[in-house]
């Protein structure tokens, strides 16, 4: 049985998830390696808290039960000594899940599984970097993790039918829904979604319409929920990049990045997070 949960990564993903797995029952421990990260995580988390009792999604004991069972840590080794499940959701770059998955390895009891929030990393490589490959999986969460129905659920070559199967029930008692697929780089939703975010900044550059009726057109024409330059922005134009960039060495010409995506991301011009990217957000988010 999964009881004891870690989620490595206290930023947008991490305190999401670890959220959504304290309210869905789950001992959770928060993990980040700076101070005033943990810090915003537990604000963060006080406020969804909140709006949720607001909206009686939970109960005021609810939410208390759930608030006892969240801890926040900055001693990765230390934190995932009874681990069940680790959450890996730290900056996508290979060097460092590399670094944090070996530390997993050494800390994490041997029944603990360790699984990778990452978008487009693969789960065969971050699984090659431990002594239990058949315990490493993807488990990807979209943002906001605590609204966002779906868990993509990615199989590395060596990941057992055993951790599939319990990490479906973990998803299951958060209530969440899944695919589970086999790994390819950008599984189906990063891929898809970098690709359609691609064409909509050529479209921009090329001056084809305005950012708003770009994304009018796509929401209203097709029926997305968003346009792909306001989810661009909401992503973050850098972690948009860095996405389009290994999709571009991995799969091929068809996902290099947009000259002007490029550009923005050199402007600085980050998106919500620092307060413009596609469009203004008059202040920092
Ligand atoms: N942002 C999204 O929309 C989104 C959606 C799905 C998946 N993801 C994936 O989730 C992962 C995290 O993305 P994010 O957007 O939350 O990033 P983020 O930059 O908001 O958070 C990453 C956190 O990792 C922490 N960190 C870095 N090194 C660490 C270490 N050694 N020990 C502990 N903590 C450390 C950082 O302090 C930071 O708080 C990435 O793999 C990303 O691809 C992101």
């Amino acid at each position: 049985m999964i009881e004891q949960l870690v989620v490595v990564g206290g930023g947008v993903m991490g305190r999401g998830i670890a959220y959504t797995g304290a309210v869905s029952g789950f001992h959770v421990k928060l993990v980040d390696k700076y101070e005033q990260v943990l810090q915003s995580a537990r604000q963060e988390i006080e406020e969804l808290f909140a709006g949720a009792v607001q909206r009686n999604k939970l109960t005021l004991e609810e939410a208390a039960s759930a608030k006892e069972r969240l801890s926040y840590h900055s001693d990765l080794e230390g934190s995932v000594q009874a681990a069940d499940l680790v959450i890996e959701a730290v900056t996508e770059k290979l060097d460092l899940k590399k670094q944090i998955f070996e530390m997993l390895d050494r800390h994490a009891p041997a029944h603990g599984l360790l699984v990778s929030n990452t978008s487009t990393l693969s789960p065969t490589e971050i699984g090659s970097f431990t002594r239990r490959p058949d315990k490493v999986m993807a488990m990807h969460f979209f943002n906001p993790a605590y609204k966002m129905k779906l868990i993509e659920l990615v199989r590395g070559l060596e990941t057992s039918d055993e951790t599939v199967r319990l990490i479906q029930l973990v998803a299951g008692r958060m209530n969440k829904e899944t695919v589970t697929i086999n790994e390819f780089p950008g599984f189906v939703t990063s891929r898809m979604s970098a690709l359609v975010g691609n064409e909509a900044f050529y479209m921009l550059m090329e001056g084809v319409g305005t950012p708003e009726e770009i994304d009018k057109a796509i929401k209203l024409g097709l029926n997305y929920p968003m346009g792909p330059l306001e989810l661009a922005d909401l992503v973050g134009l850098d972690a948009r990049l860095n996405n389009l960039r290994y999709l571009h060495q991995t799969l091929g010409e068809k996902y290099r990045p947009c000259p002007l995506l490029v550009k923005y991301v050199q402007a600085g011009r980050l998106g919500r997070k620092t307060g413009r990217g596609v469009y203004e957000y008059g202040k920092k988010e």
